[in-house]
């Protein structure tokens, strides 16, 4: 149990965030089925990254990581081997759903095995649409949940329209397409993140974009390719909102990755008043990034559903806290996809901000939340259920209240933000 810092003054200087997770992810898979050597910098060293890299060694490749500095030395998909031992994919769902995705026409068994809340997580959004194209995977309730096995297969395309608007379910059919005869695509409801599509185009792949649909070639080779990953998004996202709501506070956030189907967050706070510049925004080809600077702020309540969802399907429970602290009601819709992440990520919200005196409610698909609130605290046990962006979210919430509070299970953080406590207390100190 972790004491938090409370009673937090001000937040002021300057923030480099680590790499984002998605991409990292994705240069390490890319790098591994891909012909060349890969050179990644700013890789996010987080478990969940690392968790993929763990997977990827196991099955022959080798991969040379020195903190943020990754080497990844691609054979092409056909240099991939059967691995010996079972992969271990943690924590993390992208790393689950997209590693199914490539092995799905690798012409070997895997067993894949995660940790408990991997346990929970549904997998049949990707093991229905990759057993139509040809994969034999089979696993706990027939495949929806770890553990899992798969043997790849000779793959077919296929046109799938997804029920969810998930990067992970485009991204691994995408992956398997790419091996697969003839053209995959996939329609979602609500454009996800694009950062596979952008990613397999820097390994010289194509990738054809109409709207909500995308769609691939399959015999395609990609080539090596030299990253760049710029800050995640989601882990500025908790010093965005702590500027916002810590009083008298000033934070620079330097090299945040601004990929529009990311920024969700950003178009929250501006609807909401805050004091949010953006500036030396570059890289718009490939991976946008830029700097972004916050201020205290006054807030007032909004409205959160439809489209923007999965442009900030990760910062919800972030911008829950937000919401308290803004006049007027903020209504979170269309968000039932939170029910499904490494928590219920409604109810561990609601329980845990009501903790701290949060005017907060739980409905079928989102969140209410009545503003603006103090936050009380007297010796308050508050608790990450073992999801690292409600930890974080606890221990921003935190910095407002008066009296002490206590983390349980603070280490679940490190799955995507190792250095968030050392960061945080040095904008307090
Ligand atoms: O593709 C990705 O890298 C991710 C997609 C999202 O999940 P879904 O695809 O399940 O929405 C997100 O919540 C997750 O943190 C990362
Ligand atoms: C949902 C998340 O990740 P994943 O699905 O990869 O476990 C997250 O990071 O909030």
């Amino acid at each position: 149990m972790q004491p938090l810092r409370t009673n937090v003054s001000s937040l002021n200087g300057t923030i480099h965030v680590p790499g984002d997770k998605s991409i990292s992810h994705r240069a390490v898979m890319l790098g591994a089925i891909a012909n060349g050597t890969t050179k990644i910098s700013n890789f996010l060293t987080g478990e969940d990254c690392l968790s993929t890299i763990d997977c990827f060694r196991k099955m022959g490749v080798s991969i040379t990581q020195n903190g943020s500095e990754v080497v990844v030395e691609g054979k092409g998909i056909n240099g991939l081997q059967e691995p010996k031992e079972i992969l271990n994919v943690g924590n993390s769902g992208t790393t689950t759903r997209l590693l199914l995705g490539i092995l799905a026409s690798c012409p070997f068994h895997a067993c894949l095995i995660g940790d408990e809340s991997i346990a929970k997580r549904p997998m049949a959004r990707v093991t229905k649409p990759l057993r139509m194209m040809g994969a034999h995977i089979d696993g706990r309730d027939h495949g929806n949940y770890t553990p899992l096995s798969i043997r790849g297969g000779s793959l077919e395309a296929i046109q799938y329209e997804s029920p969810v608007a998930s990067a992970q379910v485009k991204s691994a059919i995408l992956l398997a397409g790419l091996h697969a005869r003839g053209t995959t695509s996939v329609t979602e409801p609500h454009q996800s993140r694009d950062h596979t599509e952008r990613m397999v185009r820097l390994f010289g792949g194509e990738v054809v974009v109409d709207g909500v649909t995308v769609s691939v070639t399959g015999s395609q080779q990609l080539t090596a390719t030299s990253i760049y990953v710029p800050g995640d998004i989601s882990s500025a996202a908790f010093f965005l909102v702590a500027g916002a709501i810590v009083p008298n506070s000033e934070i620079v956030l330097k090299n945040v990755g601004l990929n529009p189907t990311r920024t969700g967050i950003i178009d929250v706070l501006q609807q909401m008043g805050a004091d949010i510049v953006i500036e030396n925004v570059r890289n718009e080809e490939t991976e946008p990034l830029g700097d972004i600077t916050i201020r205290t702020s006054e807030l007032k309540g909004t409205e959160i559903g439809g489209a923007l969802i999965p442009r900030l399907i990760d910062e919800i429970p972030i911008i829950a806290l937000l919401a308290t602290q803004a006049e007027g009601t903020t209504v979170i819709k269309d968000a039932s996809e939170l029910k499904v992440k490494e928590t219920n990520r409604i109810d561990t919200v609601v329980s845990e901000l009501r903790k701290l005196g949060a005017d907060i409610e739980a409905t079928e698909d989102g969140m209410i939340i009545h503003g603006k609130t103090p936050l009380k605290a007297n010796g308050t046990i508050v608790d990450s259920h073992g999801d690292h962006r409600i930890g974080m979210m606890l221990a921003i919430a935190a910095c407002l209240a008066k009296g002490e509070v206590f983390l349980q299970r603070p280490e679940a953080i490190a799955v995507s933000y190792p250095m968030f406590f050392a960061h945080l207390h040095s904008l307090i100190e």
